[in-house]
């Protein structure tokens, strides 16, 4: 980056816990080639209480947290909530996902109690579906809130060390994102970040907040190709 760049560069705080969020915000960003910010994390600034994500909707929460950062902090400010939501298990885990099992952030315990209450369900019925919210509060007040999905299939046991969370029992599919696709080969955790990227639902979420954090910055956007 340019001194010049770095003096332009605004900073967007990134309201989460949970550093892969930020890194996957980072790689969009530069993959979109986006310099003028400064991402910084719920670690760089002084801790504000923050509000129990106890929404109804992923919206909801999402622009809860947001907004939290904003008024804390000043800076501009993007949130996600996301979750799995399962066909047979009508939807569930969802907003419930971060603490499916009890204990929040326990991914191992999470994903066993999926696979569990998932056992009797046979091939063809196991459909699931990643959802993302995404949330842009900028200091002027104006709120920006998207929504990604990607489609996919329980898998019925856990494989792959990539991503977090439900990844390693999550078979996505692969063409047009419809239920109805083709089901991958493989795991959202046997998949390199960058391929998670291009087609998971945050990744489809932030992709559209992408154009509104370019003008904000002041920097001419060029429409991508994915
Ligand atoms: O709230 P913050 O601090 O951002 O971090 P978190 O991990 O608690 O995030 P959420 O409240 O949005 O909960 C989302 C949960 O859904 C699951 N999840 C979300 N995105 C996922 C992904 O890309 N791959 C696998 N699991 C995911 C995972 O279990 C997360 O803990
Ligand atoms: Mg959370």
């Amino acid at each position: 980056m340019t001194s010049n760049a770095r003096e332009h560069s605004r900073t967007l705080l990134v309201a989460s816990r949970n550093a892969k969020k930020l890194s996957e915000l980072q790689r969009m960003l530069d993959a979109a080639g986006i310099v003028g910010v400064t991402l910084v994390s719920l670690a760089d600034v002084a801790e504000y209480p923050e509000t129990p994500e106890t929404g109804e909707t992923f919206e909801q929460n999402a622009l809860v947290k947001a907004r939290d950062g904003v008024a804390a902090t000043g800076y501009a400010c993007v949130a996600d909530d996301s979750g799995l939501e399962v066909a047979a298990l009508h939807g569930m885990p969802g907003v419930l996902s971060a603490r499916w099992s009890g204990t929040h952030g326990a991914d191992d315990a999470n994903t066993a109690l999926v696979l569990a209450q998932l056992q009797d369900v046979p091939e063809g019925r196991r459909e699931a579906a990643f959802v993302s919210a995404c949330a842009l509060v900028l200091p002027d007040g104006s709120e920006h809130v998207v929504r990604g999905t990607w489609r996919g299939a329980l898998a019925r046991s856990a494989r792959g060390s990539g991503g977090f969370g439900y990844d390693p029992i999550f078979i996505p599919v692969i063409g047009d994102n419809s239920p109805y696709g083709e089901l991958a080969p493989y795991t959202a955790a046997e998949m390199s970040p960058e391929e998670k990227d291009a087609v998971s639902h945050r990744g489809r979420a932030l992709r559209q907040l992408l154009p509104i954090i370019a003008q904000w910055v002041g920097q001419e956007w060029v429409e991508q190709d994915n």
